[in-house]
């Protein structure tokens, strides 16, 4: 691996370093750990800092949420895969489970507001909502737990993992508090460079694309998907910022130019198989700009 930094981990093997957003104790660091075992987990404070380590070599890999079960769609995320030149080389799908916690002694009656990470707030929306407690928004669930502990709050709790509660000496004051047991996130594992792809394992490959103003366009360009017989797992639109890509056609009116999408579509199928080349082939043929993100094993399992 060029030139990115590696630390030995005592054994005369080099470790990877793998860059989360948040602090220790975030799902973001578990996540990348179940992603990159034995791996050195690099902290950085937001998204963009993580896409920059790997591009600047500071670090090998990131390692980043993408969509939750519950929440869905972490936007950012999609935003910044289009402005930066890194390659998905894997996803990891990772269970959430939330806690509530507060400072030792502290009682739940006690609480007035509630720290985290807007996503792990939107799935305990019940419980927050039954405890009537007021929600503020932090960059990650374990600095929100950091943050009760240094300055010994005890009128607000954080949302977060056991292993947050552990790291900042918190007490749990309830378990799996997210509105339904099956919360999970998909992670993407992010790299300077693309993998092969293979045909001997399920593959993911991911995509992104514009289309001109039309009726019945995203309709043909989904088509070719299903004419190969290729199953879809995910579709998000996101608005087309000008700095992004090159223009997606010019014959909209101002209107529509203010209005105008990027498609992210992930199929399950490698880009190594021939209906994957031949879908490309006639997405590209169509399409007003096509990148695609990366191919990649599929996560099957859930932990
Ligand atoms: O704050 C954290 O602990 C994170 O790892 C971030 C994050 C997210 O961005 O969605 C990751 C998993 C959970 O869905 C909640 C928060």
């Amino acid at each position: 691996m060029a030139s990115a930094r590696m630390h030995d981990s005592g054994s005369g093997e080099p470790r990877l370093r793998v860059a989360y957003q948040g602090v220790s104790g975030a799902y973001s660091e578990a996540a990348a750990q179940k992603a990159y075992p034995n791996s050195e987990a690099v902290p950085c404070d937001q998204f963009e800092t993580a896409f920059e380590a790997v591009e600047g070599c500071t670090v090998d890999r990131a390692v980043l949420p993408i969509e939750n079960s519950l929440g869905g769609s972490i936007h950012r995320n999609y935003d910044l895969l289009l402005r930066h030149r890194l390659h998905i080389v894997g996803e990891i799908n990772y269970a959430v489970r939330h806690c509530l916690l507060a400072n030792r002694g502290v009682k739940v009656e006690q609480l007035k507001r509630v720290l985290s990470h807007p996503q792990a707030l939107a799935q305990c929306e019940y419980t927050l909502t039954r405890f009537g407690l007021v929600r503020e928004a932090v960059d990650d669930t374990a600095g929100a737990a950091k943050y009760v502990a240094l300055s010994k709050l005890e009128d607000t709790g954080a949302v977060a993992s056991s292993a947050a509660a552990a790291i900042y000496d918190l007490d749990i004051l309830a378990e799996d508090i997210q509105d339904d047991s099956d919360n999970v996130t998909r992670f993407l594992m992010l790299g300077r460079e693309a993998i092969t792809p293979d045909t001997d394992r399920p593959f993911k490959t991911s995509i992104v694309f514009s289309l001109e103003e039309g009726p019945g366009v995203l309709y043909k360009a989904l088509q070719i998907f299903a004419k190969e017989q290729i199953n879809l797992t995910k579709i998000e639109s996101r608005p087309w910022r000008r700095s992004s890509l090159r223009s997606p056609g010019d014959n909209a009116n101002g209107l529509q130019k203010c209005f105008h999408y990027m498609f992210y579509v992930d199929f399950e199928a490698s880009m190594a198989s021939d209906n994957a080349q031949n879908a490309l082939k006639a997405l590209d043929e169509l399409a007003t700009s096509l990148r695609v993100l990366g191919s990649y094993p599929a996560d099957t399992t859930i932990i």
